[in-house]
């Protein structure tokens, strides 16, 4: 492909997934993947410069675009240089018109920029490390560090090993034998705030395909009893093969029905040691791997989320045994999801006492702490740790 055509394959994408974001479809990723399906001539170095446009034009604006097009100009504005591709050429784009208008340069969507302004934003959207947890039912972190020298310990998570460029490791053996899972740092914090220890009866309320499911395995060591929950089929199906991956067994699974939650858990009320409420959300602290989720996101959506993470911690509250923990956590950093949604569960439930989740890692906000991509290098992330009364 000539540098016209990759710049004109970069726009259709764009057009694609900017309709995709507004009307809820397909992810950036999926549809980018698609399109090269049906255009073989497309060699390896072409889909990797026509990715690197397409996602530098996503990071590039905070608001959807209006087209593609105008996305795209938005990186000429940044690097003239490649305006040079504008050539009117048969496969690429048409010349740029005087006064032709760019998407403006924006890091985060201008409705939620007032809600973020104690965060370095551009962070937000900066490179990820890849970070792994080492499983301890299978090794030790000391044991398995020296067996990759990229890797440094992660400066707060136990089990964490950090490397600073990604890499297939899901075609490495230790991966593949369990030894260590994907996860990030923040991930790895909010599992260690839950303290699971053997013997405890923990309840993950919102385990999704089980990232943090398997790391509380991990904690309690095959001695008590853990429960994954989750109202998605599909994500908890996924639970199963990672868990056996892991050595981790005897792990319960309960598909919930959603509004029918309390029934479901009737059996557990008040025999939790900690329940975990990981609960769905914006994702505003993940917009580093999953830029295009800032043109997802709308007032009405935010709304809607905030009323149902209220709604999934007064499922999760009775579940408590008195003495017990409540862990809630949101991969966001907007204080409707976080400290806000946490003040309003403390302003009903006046007798619950908030506790330091973890060690010195983020900071304070509200009742819990943030963790914050610019400052922690995780994925940006709300906790609190809520002490039932006794
Ligand atoms: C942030 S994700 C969980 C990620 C997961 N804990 C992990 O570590 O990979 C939130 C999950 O909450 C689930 N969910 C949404 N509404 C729920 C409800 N009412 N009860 C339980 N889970 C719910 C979603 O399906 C989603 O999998």
């Amino acid at each position: 492909m000539t540098p016209a055509a990759r710049v004109q394959a970069g726009i259709e994408l764009l057009d694609t997934i900017i309709a995709s974001a507004r009307d809820g479809g397909a992810a950036a990723d999926t549809l980018i993947s698609r399109y090269f399906k049906t255009r073989r001539y497309a060699g390896s170095k072409d889909r990797r410069a026509v990715r690197d446009l397409v996602y530098a034009a996503i990071r590039r604006s905070g608001d959807r675009p209006q087209s593609g097009r105008a996305a795209m100009l938005g990186l000429v504005a940044d690097d003239p240089a490649l305006a040079a591709a504008f050539d009117g050429s048969p496969h690429g784009p048409a010349p740029v018109e005087a006064g032709e208008g760019a998407a403006p340069a924006a890091p985060v969507p201008a409705w939620l920029a007032p809600q973020l302004a104690d965060y370095d934003t551009a962070a937000l959207l900066g490179r990820a490390p890849l970070d792994l947890r080492v499983n301890t039912l299978k090794a030790t972190r000391d044991a398995v560090a020296p067996l990759w020298p990229d890797a440094v310990l992660t400066p707060h998570a136990a089990n964490g090993l950090r490397f600073a460029a990604p890499f297939a490791v899901e075609d490495d053996p230790r991966w593949r034998d369990g030894i260590v899972e994907v996860q990030d740092e923040g991930s790895q914090l909010i599992a260690e705030a839950c303290a699971a220890a053997p013997g405890m009866t923990v309840v993950d309320l919102c385990a999704g395909a089980g990232g943090k499911t398997l790391a509380l395995a991990a904690a309690i060591a095959g001695q008590g009893r853990l429960v994954a929950c989750d109202t998605n089929r599909d994500r908890l199906s996924r639970l199963a093969p990672r868990a056996a991956r892991a050595g981790a067994t005897a792990i319960e699974q309960r598909l919930l029905d959603p509004g029918r939650e309390a029934a479901a858990l009737a059996d557990l009320a008040g025999t939790a040691d900690v329940v975990l409420v990981d609960a769905p959300c914006s994702g505003t602290g993940t917009w580093r791997r999953n830029p295009e989720a800032r043109w997802r996101l709308t007032p009405d959506r935010l709304a809607r989320l905030v009323a149902a993470q209220a709604a999934i911690l007064q499922v999760a509250a009775p579940l408590v045994r008195p003495g017990g923990a409540l862990v809630y956590a949101v991969c966001s950093l907007l204080d409707a999801e976080g400290a806000a949604q946490v003040d309003s569960f403390a302003g009903q439930c006046a007798d619950w006492r908030a506790e330091e989740p973890f060690g010195p890692a983020g900071r304070a906000r509200g009742h819990g702490r943030v963790l914050d991509p610019a400052r922690d290098g995780t994925d940006g992330f709300f906790v609190a740790r809520l002490r039932c009364p006794t």
